[in-house]
């Protein structure tokens, strides 16, 4: 028997305890807790096949009040002795997609970035467009090609045409970037025909997770009029291994910005809440932004209330990204299309002048969020490679 030691800084304390996918050498995938520097199994230290599967989704199918259980059981057991072998250090386990994607939405829910975004695309319009301030603009995802952190991100082709040529060309994207995004999970669905309110948020939603959303910009800026993102976006989204518990991010909770034109009512909740949460994005090892959740004009409550508005239902698994993280500073931005507005003005990695990602080139989003007291909150984080096109025949 063993106890588990977590240091008093560590952002995996007990306020936290994320659920994730791991595996070791030769033994099957399964779902554990991470504790400090530990994977706890939670097969064998609660003796509940529910954890014995490569996925959390037969656990979040089970509903709010067994999330709230487990919980509760999980910190009874961390209190005392565990089996040694239910423990296992972060260092010798693989982790895996923690979830079987079923629907994958992304929101555009910052003014920030929405304002750029119009600008850099759409340098002859109003730069928000006039729905945005009514309802949180989104558009449907590609749920088959969410992968964990750590997966290699290979150079996606596609057709691009840029404003100085006459016609499109097939070929890899010269423009290649990131979006820093929060992602939530559907824990419990809603059937078809029925909408979730804002306030019916906390017994669906079961955890939030990093997400780097990879965007092709030359794909992205020929190919998005008048349907939106498509191939520019579709072939890879990066998610983190642990899906922070919604519990655990209480402590976190901010008043979203004002929100004027008050929103229709099925958009209202008594006091939109956001979260205080700053992520850190490094290209190459050096930090070039940090994001503040904070500022996001939409909160994840009317994110999900209004994509089940027209009764379309959600399933467990379902994954809704908040859209790119962007404040008002230079260096809160969460996309290099933003940070080197449009490729124009470059930023320096490492000695170098950079605008959009290079083969080799490696992305990593970390953030914390705070807890009770003195504690921090991890989510970890979401990183990955790009890796050179190798189906490159149009
Ligand atoms: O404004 C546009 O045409 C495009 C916007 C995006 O690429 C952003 C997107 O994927 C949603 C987001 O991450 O905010
Ligand atoms: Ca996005
Ligand atoms: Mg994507």
């Amino acid at each position: 028997m063993t106890t588990i030691t977590i240091a008093d800084d560590s952002p995996f304390g007990l306020d936290n305890l994320p659920y994730g996918v791991f595996s070791t050498p030769g033994s099957a995938r399964r779902v554990g807790v991470r504790v400090g520097d530990v994977v706890v199994d939670l097969a064998r230290a609660l003796d509940d096949e529910v954890f014995a599967r490569p996925s959390l989704n037969e656990f979040m199918a089970q509903g709010y009040d067994r999330w709230v259980a487990v919980r509760e059981r999980i910190r009874d057991l961390l209190h005392g002795e565990v089996d040694d072998d239910v423990v296992h250090p972060i260092g010798e386990v693989t982790m895996h997609l923690p979830i079987e994607v079923a629907d994958y939405v992304d929101f555009y829910a910052s003014e920030q970035h929405a304002t750029n975004l119009g600008r850099l695309f759409r340098p002859d319009s109003e730069p928000l467009l006039p729905n945005w301030k009514h309802l949180p603009v989104g558009y449907h995802g590609r749920a088959g090609t969410v992968v964990v952190s750590g997966t290699d991100i290979m150079r996606p082709c596609g057709q691009r045409k840029s404003p100085d040529e006459d016609v499109p060309s097939f070929g890899e994207s010269r423009r290649l970037d990131i979006e820093a995004e929060l992602g939530f999970v559907v824990g419990t669905g809603s059937a078809l025909g029925t909408s979730v309110s804002c306030g019916d948020f906390a017994r669906h939603v079961f955890g939030a997770v990093l997400v780097n959303d990879w965007s092709a910009r030359d794909i992205q800026a020929w190919e998005y009029v008048p349907l939106g993102p498509f191939l520019g976006k579709s072939f890879a989204t990066s998610i983190s291994p642990w899906v922070v518990p919604m519990p655990a991010l209480q402590t976190a909770r901010t008043e979203t910005p004002r929100q004027e034109p008050r929103p229709l009512p099925y958009l209202r909740e008594e006091q939109a809440w956001g979260l205080d949460i700053e992520l850190v994005v490094e290209w190459n090892g050096q930090e070039v932004s940090r994001p503040p959740y904070r500022d996001m004009y939409w909160s994840p409550a009317q994110m999900l209330a209004h994509l089940t508005a027209n009764g379309a239902s959600s399933r467990t698994g379902d994954l809704f990204a908040s859209g790119t993280i962007s404040g008002a500073e230079k260096h809160q931005r969460g996309a290099f299309i933003e940070l080197t507005w449009g490729g124009r003005e470059p930023i320096e990695i490492n000695g170098e002048e950079r605008t959009f990602l290079r083969d080799g080139d490696e992305v990593t989003i970390s953030a914390t969020a705070p807890g009770p007291g003195e504690a921090r909150i991890g989510f970890g984080e979401v990183r990955g490679r790009i890796v050179a096109a190798t189906n490159t025949a149009g």
